[in-house]
């Protein structure tokens, strides 16, 4: 059956989502499944286009994956997880690491696209620094693009409301936990493409919460969210950007610190954070710990524009986080 959220005593306990979620605790490595589409950023500040960049939720969360995945000695090229995400024919970035380990499905329709518009004031680390539109939409992932087969768990990484509230019901059949991004969830799109955001309780989604094991939200969306209804039905974590994240389940919360960062590009961070955590869970840490590798996998993307890189001392950092 698939997963109710467990409060955090109760993960660091070993309760049901850990043992699910971290059997792979020195035994083999546990298959995942990413749903959600790459896409095409173009950042642009003061008017002017400042970079061009492989973009959607789904790069992010697989180049962390591939960073922290714990995996089999022998398999150290890839984690083994599925990316389940579709572009069309114009897509730019085919041979980029992400996409060429794990390639999306070819569309007729074109490669979902976003502009993201940075505010030249200094934002305060929760107020939004960016506005996002979205100028081209490629086709929803439907329900028979999933594999037919069972997961360990499942990442739902929608960027442009391609994954349908049955996609995500799919995954929770498959998927033995599923962690859901609430941006996969929320957004809409107004006649010009902004993304602004609508009342998760007023969508189709708000009924398979309870089967769902975390659902992060960023500040600016937690509003949406209603963390006081969504905390009793699964774990929720909002990200506060440079200030960290905190945890929220049914009778209590935490706070979890922040890495320091300079911040070049913020776009990714939400993502990367996810997957970061998602990886901490994998590694056996209890959910303030996996946090924390979510909080340093932010960080890192931050500090780089685009999909970031990570190089050898940085992934030591991962490994003390996850080994001490
Ligand atoms: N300036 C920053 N310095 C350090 N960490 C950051 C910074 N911005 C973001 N992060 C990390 O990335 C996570 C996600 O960032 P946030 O801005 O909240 O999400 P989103 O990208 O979805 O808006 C944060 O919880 C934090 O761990
Ligand atoms: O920055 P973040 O919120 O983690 O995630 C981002 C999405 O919000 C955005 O729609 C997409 O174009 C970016 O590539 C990235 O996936």
């Amino acid at each position: 059956m698939p997963l109710a959220a467990e409060p955090v005593e109760a993960l660091e306990e070993g309760g049901n989502q850990q043992q699910l979620l971290l059997a792979t605790k020195g035994g083999p490595a546990l298959e995942g499944l990413v749903v959600g589409s790459y896409c095409h950023d173009v950042l642009i500040r003061g008017g002017r286009v400042v970079g061009e960049t492989l973009g959607g939720a789904a790069a992010f969360v697989s180049n962390v994956l591939d960073a922290a995945s714990p995996r089999e000695e022998e398999e150290q090229e890839a984690a083994p997880f599925v990316v389940v995400s579709k572009v069309g024919r114009d897509f730019a970035y085919a041979s980029a690491p992400a996409p060429a380990r794990r390639p999306p499905l070819l569309c007729a329709s074109p490669t979902t696209s976003f502009h993201a518009q940075f505010s030249e004031a200094a934002a305060s680390a929760h107020a939004p620094d960016r506005e996002l539109r979205r100028v081209r939409a490629c086709d929803p992932i439907y329900p028979a693009d999933l594999p037919d087969r069972r997961f360990a768990y499942g990442l739902a990484v929608g960027v442009a409301g391609e994954v349908l509230p049955e996609t995500l019901e799919r995954m929770i059949r498959l998927c033995r936990a599923v962690l859901v991004d609430a941006q996969a969830l929320i957004r809409a799109f107004d006649a010009d493409g902004a993304v602004c955001h609508v009342s998760l309780e007023d969508t189709p989604y708000a009924r398979l919460l309870p089967r769902v094991a975390f659902l992060k939200a960023s500040s600016e969306e937690a509003p949406y969210v209603g963390v006081e209804t969504a905390r009793r039905r699964c774990c929720v974590i909002v990200t506060e950007g440079r200030d960290g994240c905190r945890l929220f389940w049914d009778g209590g919360e935490a706070r979890v610190a922040p890495f320091p960062a300079v911040q070049v590009d913020p776009t990714g961070a939400g993502d990367s954070f996810l997957a970061g955590f998602a990886a901490g869970l994998l590694w056996g840490l209890p959910a303030t710990d996996a946090a924390l590798l979510g909080n340093f996998f932010g960080a890192a993307a931050v500090s780089q524009v685009g999909v970031p890189t990570f190089h050898p001392k940085m992934l030591q950092t991962c490994d003390y986080i996850v080994k001490s």
